[in-house]
């Protein structure tokens, strides 16, 4: 029973306490095969390639996908926040995908009070449906969104205006043609039986909206100002002729399409939000909704000037931020992430630091912490934040600030302040959703270094080293076919994958506080994330709590 649980950690029979431990998560890091389209094997990466010679004793793969970390299938790649959460929490709960899949087959959905709140709107104003439009399975699906317009019809909703985000990151750029013309689809046979749904605007979901950890307000201000005042720089008659006309530009791309707004004969947009309506934000992962919910939802809001803020009842699909309870009102109970790694471990005494740079800096806290911000325990944690470049696609500067975190965590490990001290490296994932493959190298080469660094600091200060990963993406640049050759274009160009992978990804262990008999166990081969939290909690001296996933290691007599 969780009520009866006590906080306190029984000391590990064989490990000692007081050791530091470093922690360090190369975001989108998989391991695969040797491939030219494999830009880790292709990069030079000597400290990545001396931890894997440790194996199968100090270095093996582990599962980031599916099942795993509690995405509804084996076929859901894997992605930072539910990989962070499984780091973190050390257990495996039904994510946000499968939560919102169940309540809407078993109909919950509309029985629930967020959906009974927007349902006070549609006698008299307008559902509109914000979100990431395709099939990605990361923030959102497209299914998700059809049965939930089928769903809101029935349950009395008459005018229904989506807001759409194209992706081009979880799915093959260039997609998102074949995403609106399904919506538009449905939007038809809605408006068959007589609901007048319609696509009102959109955009690319690197450059409208979703934003994450307020890098960059203006990619909110600028959905804003085309979903809620009806303005845009481009105006189209209708969603499918704005998609491929934006994409007739040579440079254009899904994740960066301007905004638009689509108006009637006269000029006139078609659905901005108005008071008295309903909004729904439809996806499900948090990290990239937060700002526009606080937008919608704070009547003090003094990030961009919102110029009109109509009175709606909003709801997301899932509650964003559990500590700030963001927003107040959502259709589906978001999965209750607790007793995680950071939260035992202040109450045990263990002082931790946390960095990353802005794009990253929610992983490593936010995430890890099972989406809470803020700190367990502020006279024992340090979370600090590097600023990323803002306004590029990163493979322009595909270096990232890799060496500026690790020099923060080299700091706080030789500070000997803090007996955790947990990073987060950006390049492989950032780098590797450009399908930038030359760029992702050069990303990947300065991860390789970051970690060198940290290692360095370890091992003066006599400490442990855990280098893992979140899921796959830079370790696979290329779509394939089923039997893994790439696919081409009709043009003769390979596929580039934007996208995370189903890879798993490398654990490694070492350094010199690393007691000589500790060595991976054996006898956990489908082992995943999840099993990462009581592995770190044994480095520290810990025995882990019984209703987390089993440690990793074994001690054996030397
Ligand atoms: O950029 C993001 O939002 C996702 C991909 O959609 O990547 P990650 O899960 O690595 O944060
Ligand atoms: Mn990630
Ligand atoms: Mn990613």
């Amino acid at each position: 029973m969780a009520e009866t649980r006590r906080w306190e950690l029984a000391a590990h029979r064989r490990l000692e306490k007081g050791k530091v431990v470093g922690v360090v998560v190369l975001d989108g890091w998989g391991e695969a095969a040797p491939d030219p389209f494999n830009c880790i094997h292709v990069t030079d990466t000597p400290t990545l390639d001396a931890l894997k010679k440790g194996g199968p004793e100090r270095w093996r793969v582990i599962k980031a996908h599916g099942t795993a970390v509690g995405l509804p299938t084996d076929d859901d790649m894997g992605n930072s926040e539910v990989g962070h959460n499984a780091l973190g929490a050390g257990q495996i709960y039904a994510q946000g995908a499968k939560l919102v899949d169940m309540a809407l087959t078993s109909g919950k959905i509309y029985e629930g009070e967020g959906f009974k709140y927007i349902q006070q709107s549609f006698e008299n104003g307008t559902l509109h449906l914000i979100g990431l439009l395709s099939d990605g399975g990361v923030h959102s699906r497209i299914d998700q969104l059809q049965l939930l317009l089928k769903g809101a019809s029935e349950h009395g909703a008459k005018r229904i205006r989506c807001h759409i985000l194209t992706d081009g990151r979880d799915v093959l750029d260039g997609s998102s043609v074949k995403f609106v013309e399904m919506i538009e689809d449905d939007l038809a046979k809605l408006q068959e039986k007589g609901v007048d749904a319609r696509i009102a605007s959109g955009g690319g979901r690197m450059y409208v909206t979703m934003d994450r950890y307020e890098n960059d307000w203006q990619v909110v201000k600028r959905g804003w100002d085309a979903q809620v005042l009806g303005e845009a720089p481009h105006k189209f008659q209708n969603a499918l002729e704005a998609v491929k006309k934006l994409r007739e530009d040579p440079k254009a791309n899904d994740q960066y399409l301007p905004p638009f707004v689509i108006v009637d004969e006269r000029g006139r947009p078609i659905g901005p939000i108005m008071d008295g309506d309903a909004v729904v934000t439809f996806n499900f992962r948090a990290d990239r909704m937060v700002m526009l919910a606080k937008a919608l939802e704070y009547e003090n809001f003094d990030k961009f000037d919102r110029v009109r803020v109509p009175k709606i009842r909003y709801a997301g699909m899932l509650q964003y931020d559990g500590e700030l309870k963001l927003p107040s009102h959502f259709l589906v109970a978001p999965p209750e992430i607790e007793r995680t790694s950071g939260e035992y471990l202040a109450h045990n005494g263990i002082r931790t630091y946390a960095c990353s740079e802005t794009v990253k800096f929610g992983h490593v806290t936010f995430f890890w912490n099972g989406n809470r911000s803020g700190y367990f325990n502020p006279n024992l944690e340090k979370y600090e934040e590097i600023p990323s470049d803002i306004g590029i696609p990163f493979n322009e500067q595909p270096k990232m600030k890799a060496v500026e975190i690790a020099k923060k965590a080299r700091d706080a490990i030789l500070s000997r302040k803090f007996d955790q001290v947990r990073v987060n490296i950006a390049n492989g994932d950032m780098v590797g959703h450009t399908g930038d493959i030359e760029a992702t190298i050069v990303g990947c080469k300065a991860a390789d270094e970051a970690v060198k660094i940290v290692l360095d600091a370890i091992e003066q200060v006599g400490g442990i080293f855990v280098v893992t990963a979140d899921h796959g993406n830079a370790e696979d640049m290329v779509k394939r076919d089923k039997s893994g050759k790439p696919l081409r274009n009709k043009d003769g160009n390979v596929q580039l994958l934007t996208s995370h992978t189903l890879n798993p990804v490398p654990i490694a262990i070492g350094g010199p506080g690393l007691q000589p008999g500790v060595r991976f166990r054996s006898d956990l081969p489908s082992a995943g994330l999840a099993n990462v939290a009581a592995t770190v909690m044994n480095l520290h001296g810990f025995e882990s709590p019984d209703h987390y996933e089993p440690t990793l290691i074994e001690v054996v007599d030397q």
